[in-house]
């Protein structure tokens, strides 16, 4: 080989291990920083332009039809991403569920919230604050025994409001009455009446919020915060909020003085205990403070009392709906437990029908559609690349009307919870409390909930249409608010001809 075919040779080499590294620097970047795909942001507004307020999940469920499972949405300018379905769900909430694990910014509780309290916060105060409350919470008997005494008790208070009507129609606002005495009991360790003027207060408060919150205006000032300055509705959820709080410390400064140094009976008692003796963590200053016990009890009131209601109203309607079911619900309690005695929590085991039931009205209800999440650390998922602070929109509606797993999403159908021989049946796409590390605080306490005040009252109650209606008049629509209500409804109660 002579002098100019090696150089050539040579050349050539060093051409190809060249156009192998660029090639191979391209490709790696193409992995690292590829965000997934999803409609062409216009200027300022990014993609909000698609989103239909009164139905977001609806909308951004058309779009995965286009974009995939798992695509991207600008909220303004925050880029976001979308998670569809059971399977991007799951994986992320469940099978990555640290890197998912953040709460995302909502500058409208933000607002209030100021990063403190559970549901809105992160970091070193979340983990604390969401470990103590659920210690706390347990030991004053979430989902045992002292707690289940006193829901069968605030189902003979509802019972005997709902009997006063003589069978004359009455709103489906009455169910809002029973859950908040519950929460309100570990709380503030007593129940109110349900005139009482505090009770009115605080339970008038939180709906005004969750419409707020819930309403086009707070929905543009969360993606567009400079919006405040022209917007009232952020404003007056604020004034709202302090409005509670009157109501709020005189409730602490009460349990201030009854609580010792080494007893507590309440949530509160039990948070001033630990004030007294906490020590500061460097990343937040003291966590153990009034501002965020205020928070937290704003996070329990709200948890603890809007969802279990609205989840109660959707249930009374699709009995009205759905007569047959109610019929069989009935006939379940009646020859399993009998009319005599209320249903007890370890009932549930007897009573399949039952549990499908309240689980399909929990599906079918889908009573939030989501809660913004955001990634804790840089995370590669499905060959894209999150850094850390995406915000994620895990699309709860998505999973509970999945159609790969449930045979008649759209319909309201208690078969979905049983199997072939009527035995209930729990199914891994029931994302009603979300799942993972963000996973909803109150579950075990809103499930006893819901079955001892359903079961209690249709083992009493025929619930039916006022007199005039037809079934078929019932709207199984719904309102979007902060939480998905049915529309505002009549209904009459006659107790069971035996
Ligand atoms: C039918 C009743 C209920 C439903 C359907 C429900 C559903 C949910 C959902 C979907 C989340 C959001 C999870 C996420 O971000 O991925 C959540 C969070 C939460 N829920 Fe519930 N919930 C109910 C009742 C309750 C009750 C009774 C309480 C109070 C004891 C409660 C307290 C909370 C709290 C504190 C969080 C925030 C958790 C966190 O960010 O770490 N919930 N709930």
């Amino acid at each position: 080989m002579n002098f100019y075919s090696e150089a050539a040779t040579l050349y050539l080499l060093f051409t190809l291990i060249v156009i192998c590294l660029i090639r191979r620097i391209n490709s790696s970047k193409k992995v690292i920083y590829r965000f997934p795909p999803g409609p062409p942001p216009l200027p300022v507004i990014g993609n909000v332009h698609l989103l239909d307020l009164k139905g977001q999940d609806y909308s951004l469920m058309k779009l995965a039809k286009k974009y995939g499972n798992v695509f991207s949405f600008h909220l303004g300018k925050r880029k976001s991403v979308v998670l569809i379905g059971y399977d991007a769900n799951k994986e992320a909430l469940v099978n990555s569920s640290y890197e998912f694990g953040s709460r995302g910014a909502v500058p409208a509780t933000d607002n209030f919230q100021h990063g403190q309290g559970i549901f809105f916060s992160n970091g070193e105060i979340w983990k604390v604050t969401r470990r103590f409350t659920l210690s706390i919470l347990r030991d004053i008997g979430m989902g045992k025994r002292p707690v289940e005494g006193k829901i069968i008790e605030e189902l003979h208070h509802i019972s005997e409001l709902i009997k006063s009507f003589n069978g004359e129609p009455f709103t489906k606002n009455i169910f809002t009455n029973a859950p908040p005495n519950i929460i309100y009991g570990m709380l503030f360790g007593r129940r109110f009446d349900y005139n009482n003027q505090t009770f009115k207060k605080m339970v008038g408060v939180i709906d005004d919020i969750i419409i707020l919150v819930g309403s086009p205006s707070v929905q543009y000032f969360n993606v567009f915060p400079v919006l405040k300055y022209v917007l009232k509705s952020p404003g007056i959820i604020v004034k709202r909020v302090e409005e509670l709080n009157i109501v709020l410390k005189e409730l602490i400064r009460e349990a201030r003085d009854a609580v010792s140094e080494t007893e507590w009976a309440t949530y509160i008692q039990a948070f001033i205990q630990k004030d007294l003796n906490e020590t500061t963590t460097e990343e937040n200053g003291k966590i153990f403070q009034e501002k965020n016990l205020l928070a937290c009890i704003f996070d329990l009131m709200l948890g603890g009392t809007e969802t279990t209601s609205t989840t109660l109203q959707w249930g009374f309607l699709l009995m009205m709906k759905y007569p047959d079911v109610q019929q069989k619900v009935h006939e379940e309690i009646a020859n399993v437990i009998g009319l005599d005695r209320v249903p007890r929590w370890d009932d549930q085991k007897q009573l399949p029908y039952c549990m499908a039931v309240i689980h399909e009205i929990q599906r079918f209800g889908n009573i939030l559609q989501f809660l913004p999440h955001s990634t804790s650390m840089d995370t590669h998922f499905r060959g894209y690349f999150l850094p850390k602070g995406t915000y994620v929109i895990p699309l709860i509606t998505s999973v509970l009307y999945d159609e790969t797993q449930w045979e008649t999403p759209y319909q309201f159908n208690p078969n979905h919870f049983l199997d072939a021989d009527g035995n209930f049946m729990k199914r891994d796409a029931f994302f009603a409390f979300s799942k993972g590390r963000r996973a909803c605080a109150g579950e075990s306490l809103a499930r006893m909930e819901l079955f001892l005040f359903f079961t209690g009252l249709v083992q009493k109650f025929n619930f039916h249409v006022p007199p005039g209606l037809d079934k078929s008049d019932l709207d199984l629509t719904r309102d979007a608010f902060f939480t998905m209500r049915p529309k505002l409804y009549n209904i009459c109660a006659t107790t069971w001809q035996k």
